[in-house]
């Protein structure tokens, strides 16, 4: 198995890197589905008992009513316009009021409002005044400090005058099925997409890492790759002639995807990808009224688009690493003002999700982001972008996608200022507020279920393709763990799987044995027969890298490194 170590390299972004197979290495990451599967096996009972079973984690504030949508005008306050309606079903009033869609995105459990500073001075230790439950340590649940730090990704919680939020259970109200669907969450999502179209001159061509080699491109990429090099000979000419000539090009480049900003895309994608995977594992038949995980709609959003799936293993990555680098910091940080035994209590739960996160290392390389002379106006942009995300979370129209929405914002947020503006050697190190120590290891926690889900669900998909496999438990079955991660299954909560694919298979004939032989013998064939068709254009690329190479070697520039090399073709694209 692939290891992260042997791998730690930026990946090329072709469709083949997201072929979802134990052994690919998750592009712009450094770790194999497996590793991370794997992983995820060790340390989600560890995320699972912090976020579920401590004060400080299980509660939330923020201000979930009072803001405005700042995007699209909206008369009521909080998207109350039609596009944002809660809608799924044509007939709402057919089915009973507890399964629809406005009844479902309704807040559940206990909640508090923010106590005022005379409160907090007068009842140090239950400033909530047990709003919450009774057992509910307040000391460990509210944040004093509300200062916020130009640092911060997202917009923090406290920021508009006067409201500070409320806290909320967020084990009263999990991430699931709600039923907001249609124009107003199509206009959320559009809105957040849109927010990775960064402005060309945040991209310096050093910024490109991972782009494209010539040698898969198209003819377009060739026409652009001839452009970009005539483009930075001219620059150089000029830069010989006026050494004070900025090597910044002007605009070619950025066609490429640079690494910054694929990463902000799959930031978003993967977060997606993750309340997919929630909304299909945790849904309501609003027929029946019955909560069970939808294969078709894993199939359709998710299983259908590997790379959706390749960014949630990515986030995945890219939040192990922050959660490992925060680790040495939360040594000495105080959870209970009031409670040193649940403080006490807390810290270890901590430390061990730190320490468990730790223990692959390598898994996303954040220094080399944010590198080069750009670096600073790139990182504002970047960070400009992220905290329009978490403002367009007031747009949501529904109260637990908000909820959830503004916690994963927050929590990526939180991530994103520890990869970049936590220097272990410095002793400047921002300080991580309650809010999004909360959101970032709840986010850890939700990527961690969604990756569980899609491992059962892959094994759901695959009991239906291959019925003859379908005697073993779906998503364990021994061959196909072992070749994921090693380890045999023993989830006791698989989900149930309608009584046919519980049925004993029935023995493969010879016949049967006979067609799967003849299928691996004609997609080798197909393989073979497309090598040889592009072989002459690949041909041609090498040719013209190295003719390139070559003349830069002549008139005495800096050799531009090899593009190309041989690798064995990857088998598990049979
Ligand atoms: C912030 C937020 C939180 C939400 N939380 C919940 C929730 O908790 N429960 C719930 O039931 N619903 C929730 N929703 C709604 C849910 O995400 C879907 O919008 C809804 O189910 C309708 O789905 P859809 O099939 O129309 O496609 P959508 O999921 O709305 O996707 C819209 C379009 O985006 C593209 N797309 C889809 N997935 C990805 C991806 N991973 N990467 C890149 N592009 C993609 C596709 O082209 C798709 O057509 C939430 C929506 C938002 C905006």
């Amino acid at each position: 198995e692939p290891t992260a170590t042997s791998h730690c390299e930026f990946a090329v972004s072709n469709h083949a890197t997201y072929q979802i197979s134990p052994k690919s290495i998750v592009s712009d990451a450094c770790a194999s589905y497996s590793t991370l599967e794997k992983l995820n096996r060790k340390v989600k009972p560890s995320v699972d008992e912090l976020t579920k079973e401590t004060d400080f984690f299980s509660h939330y504030r923020l201000n979930l009513f009072n803001k405005r949508c700042p995007f699209w005008n909206d008369e009521n306050g909080m998207c109350g316009n039609i596009a944002c309606a809660v809608n799924t079903i044509d007939n709402e009033e057919d089915i009973p009021k507890i399964w629809r869609a406005s009844e479902l995105g309704k807040l559940e459990g206990p909640s508090a409002k923010h106590p005022g500073k005379k409160i907090q001075r007068e009842r140090p230790l239950r400033p909530l005044q047990g709003l919450l439950g009774e057992n509910v340590g307040e000391s460990c649940v509210v944040e004093y400090d509300d200062e916020c730090d130009e640092r911060d990704y997202c917009v923090p919680e406290d920021e508009s005058a006067g409201a500070k939020g409320d806290y909320v259970s967020l084990v009263h109200n999990p991430e699931r099925f709600t039923g907001f669907a249609g124009e107003g969450s199509k206009m959320v999502w559009d809105a957040i997409y849109r927010e990775n179209c960064f402005q060309k001159s945040s991209f310096p061509s050093s910024a490109s890492l991972g782009e494209t080699s010539p040698v898969q491109g198209s003819a377009a990429q060739d026409f652009r790759n001839v452009l970009q090099h005539a483009e930075r000979q001219q620059l150089q000419q000029q830069h010989l002639q006026n050494p004070n000539t900025n090597f910044v090009q002007t605009g070619l480049e950025v066609a490429e995807e640079c690494l910054e900003k694929r990463v902000f895309y799959r930031v978003v994608s993967g977060m997606h990808a993750s309340i997919s995977t929630h909304l299909c594992w945790d849904f309501l038949n609003q027929t029946t009224g019955q909560w069970h995980p939808n294969l078709k709609c894993y199939t359709e959003r998710l299983h259908k688009h590997p790379e959706r799936i390749s960014n949630l293993y990515f986030n995945y990555a890219l939040l192990t690493r922050a959660i490992a680098k925060i680790g040495p910091h939360l040594q000495d940080y105080t959870f209970c003002t009031g409670d040193p035994d649940q403080d006490a209590a807390t810290k270890a739960k901590v430390l061990a999700v730190t320490e468990g996160a730790a223990s692959v290392p390598q898994i996303f390389d954040e220094s080399l982001m944010f590198k080069n002379g750009e670096g600073p106006s790139l990182k504002e942009d970047f960070r400009n972008r992220f905290r329009n995300v978490s403002r367009i979370m007031d747009c949501v129209g529904c109260d637990k996608c908000r909820l959830w929405g503004k916690v994963q914002t927050a929590g990526y947020g939180a991530a994103l200022k520890v990869l970049f503006e936590f220097d272990n050697e410095s002793p400047d190190v921002p300080e991580l507020k309650r809010t999004e120590l909360v959101a970032l290891f709840n986010t850890y926690a939700r990527l961690s279920s969604s990756m569980e889900a899609v491992r059962k669900f892959r094994g759901m998909v695959e009991a239906e393709e291959a019925p003859e496999r379908a005697g073993s438990t779906p998503g364990s079955s021994k061959e196909e763990d072992e070749d994921w991660d090693g380890v045999e299954s023993g989830q006791e909560d698989e989900p149930e799987l309608p009584p046919k694919k519980k049925q004993r298979s029935k023995p493969k004939t010879t016949n049967d044995v006979f067609h799967q032989e003849l299928e691996l013998v004609y997609k080798a064939f197909k393989a073979v027969i497309r090598g040889w068709v592009n072989f002459p254009k690949t041909l041609f690329h090498i040719i013209l890298s190295e003719l390139s190479r070559l003349w830069e070697y002549y008139i005495g520039l800096p050799v531009t490194p090899r593009v190309w090399e041989f690798r064995r073709p990857n088998l598990d694209e049979l």
